[in-house]
């Protein structure tokens, strides 16, 4: 398997070994909004503009790129459309018309349906052409795709990315990739316009279950963290506080204290979805189950996503999860 890359621009600060920024990731970065300087050749489809693929197309087309859209609710196009994007009307034609095609999709099913489906990308796809699927999907549903993508003679890479709403709109996602390495290594320049920095993780499915790793580990949290906010209330103690004290100690998290304040105010407005969150716990707990891994605490977080799916609160941003235990 190739060793993981890690890469980061320069002068943001985390927790992992990462290489220095390079120069293509600079000049992308510094023309987002001004146009022009992606080291990048050529047209560039955008599939699913959503929370998260309507900003990352957005920040697309400000650093100067050529991008074509597609969206199945049509009229989510046209705020892309106003910023210069053309528009495509099937996943197939997106993909024929560029060169290099994004797909963010809301799950396993549609992701599949929009990549394989009738009309869908794989239809217009050639060598030559490469694919790229940032949706959070299973390693199964992404080898899937990847078998029909490659079997045009085009190149995939599965690209999952940390970070939410306000990330994908500042350009500062975290791409979780496997796959072709050419064609990760020709897209890098359009990755550092949407993201902060990038892992390369060798075959399809790696990428995937980093992700979905990732998503079961803060799905426990903010369970965790919910019930620490109810408790400190019922005691008597100001929930805010806690908020506070947990900002300044080793488990602050900036997931506590951005949504911590809003939490409390019974809030929840949408960044990550809840039904998606419980998407992920699921595939969490099924990447678990086919490795004979115990993960008994996602097993009990999810059960209060299901709860909370089952108020009403799917599209609620995923820490409205604390409702389900009032
Ligand atoms: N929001 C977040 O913080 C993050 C989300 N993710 C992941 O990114 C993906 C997208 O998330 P997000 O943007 O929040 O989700 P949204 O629910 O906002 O968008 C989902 C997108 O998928 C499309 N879609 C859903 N079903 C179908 C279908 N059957 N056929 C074609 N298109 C379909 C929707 O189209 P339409 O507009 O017509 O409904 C929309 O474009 C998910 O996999 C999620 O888990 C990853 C990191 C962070
Ligand atoms: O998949 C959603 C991830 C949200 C985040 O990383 O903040």
């Amino acid at each position: 398997m190739d060793l993981p890359v890690a890469f980061r621009h320069p002068g943001v600060v985390g927790a992992v070994e990462v290489e220095s920024g390079n120069a293509n990731s600079l000049s992308a970065h510094a023309t987002n909004g001004g146009g022009g300087g992606v080291e990048f050749q050529g047209k560039v489809g955008f599939l699913g503009l959503g929370i998260m693929g309507a900003p990352m197309a957005s920040n697309l087309i400000s650093a100067g790129c050529d991008v074509t859209v597609w969206n199945r609710t049509k009229s989510k196009c046209d705020p892309l459309l106003s910023l210069g994007a053309k528009y495509e009307p099937s996943p197939a034609q997106v993909a024929s018309s560029c060169d290099v095609t994004f797909a963010m999709l809301a799950d396993p099913q549609s992701a599949a349906e929009v990549a394989c489906g009738s009309s869908g990308a794989a239809e217009g796809l050639a060598p030559g052409k490469g694919y790229v699927d940032v949706s959070t999907v299973d390693g199964a549903t992404s080898k899937l795709i990847a078998e029909r993508i490659t079997s045009t003679g085009a190149s995939f890479l599965e690209a999952p990315v940390s970070g939410s709403k306000k990330p994908a709109e500042d350009g500062l996602l975290i791409f979780l990739t496997a796959g072709d390495e050419s064609l990760y290594k020709r897209v890098a320049p359009l990755l550092d316009v949407m993201g902060k920095s990038r892992f390369y993780l060798g075959d399809v499915g790696n990428g995937a279950a980093m992700k979905i790793v990732v998503n079961m580990v803060m799905g426990s949290m903010m369970v965790s963290f919910s019930e620490g906010l109810l408790l400190s209330e019922k005691v008597g103690l100001d929930p805010n506080t806690l908020v506070e004290v947990i900002s300044q100690g080793a488990i602050s998290a900036p997931m506590f204290s951005l949504k911590g304040p809003s939490m409390v105010k019974a809030a929840y407005p949408t960044a990550f979805p809840l039904k998606h969150q419980q998407k992920d716990m699921r595939l969490a707990l099924a990447l678990a189950e086919s490795v004979s891994q115990s993960i008994p605490t996602v097993a009990a977080a999810n059960e209060l996503y299901k709860a909370a799916k089952s108020l009403g609160l799917s599209d609620h941003d995923f820490s409205a999860v604390i409702e389900a235990l009032k």
